[in-house]
């Protein structure tokens, strides 16, 4: 191809409802029950959704290779093909012989008024080289994981570096509800499908956003087939976020940082804005208690106290002067510093040691708090069981951390099965999440968080690597800490913590080390309009 694809718009932040695929399903039957649409005008739309998002990324018409599967997704491919040939491209189309269902064999039949279709084998896909391949074999459709003919068209694809990849719906294999590719393990793998552009339907499904499905998808675009009424219908949305969503302004929802507008309304005075403490480990293990402390007074905190034992507290005798010290050698005197009704969030566990972290979970769960419970605390809790934590406790583990409290969730999460769906991170997050009784965040990239009633945000940051650094994890509590402290629902808080928390990063960008993180926040909450 003469021109590579060219990332349009800059990286930004967008907000969008996240659909499983069997809503999707739902939502598209609702459509169509009710007259409005019908199932092929739907897949009209889709098609030339896609080819018109090829045709922006690549004016200049070339040769397009476009591979129809046995499904509507298939169906969806027919149609792009037919927008392409008009448009000027050189197409070749693969086709599986089978009978789809109406719609799809519509689409079939329109294409083959203008065109042939060649059968869909490796044979025929290794005949010509092609600048472009569209991928629309397997989409919402695929309940298990391809054999034979297919599975070696969907590792040739894999293998071939060299064309650019264009997927309708998703890189076929891929487990929209998931992430994972089914049938294979969990991992990254060399032979995967990695398209340069995917081009998905009314809203992003979990499977974009989560584990593989991000570094696999490339660009995403988020095209409006017009079902919004029906969506906007049903209820108990699942919000997601990436940085570069590309879905039409209309339909970006007012989530993102909408929480903090609640937080900064009305002047007060400092206790107003909450003040948050910060319990520390013992001498020479401060750092990250610090960490966590700045990152609550930068997140908007009106005060922050760090709370070492009193042996400890020459440790933080340094800068910020903002921050308040007070000496917590044990649990009465938690529970002491507690009766102060004023202390609206607590941190516990960066750099707490188990130990401690174990002596004053129960004053800090007895009081009711908002806290969040990270690192050593998250390891305590491994010992005593999950249960009996409340909906403002927000735990925080990660991949590690959650193994430990939640074994067998964890152990079901690095499971593979040849049957779709894969149980997923979201799964996960949420039998966490109503076990424990806390609102779960289950960190990485691909970060879930879950509110023990069920409601759900997934924050995707695959574009922040450098975020994988010592001491993230403890700026991150702080910073959700800082948002509790505030008055931020827990979901909220937690979710709007690591909306900002990679923002940081992004600002940032490579080389950061944690420290550079909560000096980064005014920027990042001035970006936001925060
Ligand atoms: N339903 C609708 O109204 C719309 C659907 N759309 C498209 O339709 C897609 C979903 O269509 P379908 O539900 O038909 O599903 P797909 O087209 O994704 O594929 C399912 C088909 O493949 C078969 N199949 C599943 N796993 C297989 C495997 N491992 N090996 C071989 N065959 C396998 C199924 O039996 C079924 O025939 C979406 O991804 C989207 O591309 C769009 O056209 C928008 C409108
Ligand atoms: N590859 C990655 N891309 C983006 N963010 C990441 C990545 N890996 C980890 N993170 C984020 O970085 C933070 C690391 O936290 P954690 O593992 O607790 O580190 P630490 O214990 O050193 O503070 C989390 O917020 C996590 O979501
Ligand atoms: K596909």
């Amino acid at each position: 191809m003469r021109q590579s694809a060219q990332k349009t718009g800059s990286l930004r932040m967008g907000w969008a409802e996240v659909l499983t695929t069997a809503r999707m399903r739902a939502i598209e039957a609702a459509a169509m029950a009710s007259g409005a649409v019908s199932g092929a005008e739907l897949m009209e739309r889709a098609g030339a959704a896609v080819a018109g998002a090829i045709r922006l990324r690549w004016p200049r018409p070339g040769r397009a290779l476009v591979l129809c599967g046995p499904g509507n997704n298939g169906g969806d491919g027919y149609v792009v093909a037919r927008h392409l040939a008009q448009a000027g491209w050189r197409l070749r189309v693969l086709g599986m012989d089978n009978t789809p269902g109406p719609d799809a064999a519509l689409m079939k039949q329109r294409w083959a008024a203008i065109g042939a279709i060649a059968p869909l084998t490796l044979d025929q896909l290794r005949r010509k080289p092609a600048d472009l391949c569209v991928d629309a074999i397997f989409g919402t459709g695929l309940t298990r994981a391809p054999k034979g003919e297919i599975a070696a068209i969907l590792a040739h694809l894999g293998q071939d570096r060299a064309t650019e990849l264009v997927a309708v719906d998703c890189p076929s294999g891929l487990c929209l509800d998931s992430g994972g590719f089914l049938g294979r393990p969990r991992e990254a793998a060399t032979d995967e499908l990695r398209a340069r552009l995917t081009v998905a339907f009314d809203s992003p499904k979990p499977g974009h956003l989560l584990e593989r499905g991000p570094d696999c998808c490339g660009e995403l675009v988020i095209a409006d087939i017009g079902l919004r009424r029906w969506r906007e219908a049903a209820v108990a949305p699942m919000i997601g976020v990436a940085p570069s969503f590309d879905i039409p302004d209309s339909r970006r929802p007012a989530h993102g940082t909408a929480a903090l507008d609640k937080a900064r309304a009305g002047g007060g005075h400092k206790f107003t804005h909450g003040h948050a403490l910060v319990l520390a480990g013992g001498f020479g293990h401060g750092g990250a208690a610090r960490l966590a402390a700045r990152a609550a007074l930068r997140a908007g905190a009106g005060l922050v106290t760090l709370g070492p034992p009193r042996a400890a507290l020459i440790e933080h005798s340094g800068p910020p002067d903002a921050l308040m010290r007070r000496g917590v050698d044990d649990a009465d005197a938690l529970a002491a510093l507690l009766a102060d009704a004023r202390i609206s969030a607590v941190v516990l566990g960066p750099g707490c040691g188990v130990e401690r972290a174990a002596a004053l979970l129960d004053p800090l769960l007895a009081a009711e708090r908002p806290c969040v419970l990270d690192a050593d605390a998250v390891t305590a809790l491994a010992a005593r069981g999950p249960g009996g934590l409340h909906p403002a406790c927000v735990l925080t583990p990660h991949q590690g951390e959650f193994a430990r409290v939640f074994p067998d969730l964890a152990a079901k999460l690095a499971e593979t099965s040849p049957h779709g769906p894969f149980y997923s991170r979201i799964d996960a997050a949420r039998e966490a999440a109503a076990r424990s009784g806390a609102t779960l965040l289950l960190k990485g990239p691909d970060t879930v968080i879950a509110a023990p009633d069920g409601q759900l945000r997934i924050h995707s940051a695959f574009d922040v690597p450098w975020l994988a650094t010592a001491g993230a994890g403890d700026v991150l509590s702080g910073i959700i800490a800082g948002l509790l402290a505030r008055g931020l629902a827990p979901l909220d808080a937690a979710a709007t913590g690591a909306l900002l928390h990679a923002a940081a990063a992004r600002r940032f960008g490579p080389g950061l080390i944690a420290d550079d993180l909560p000096d980064m926040l005014p920027a990042v909450l001035r970006d936001l309009g925060a």
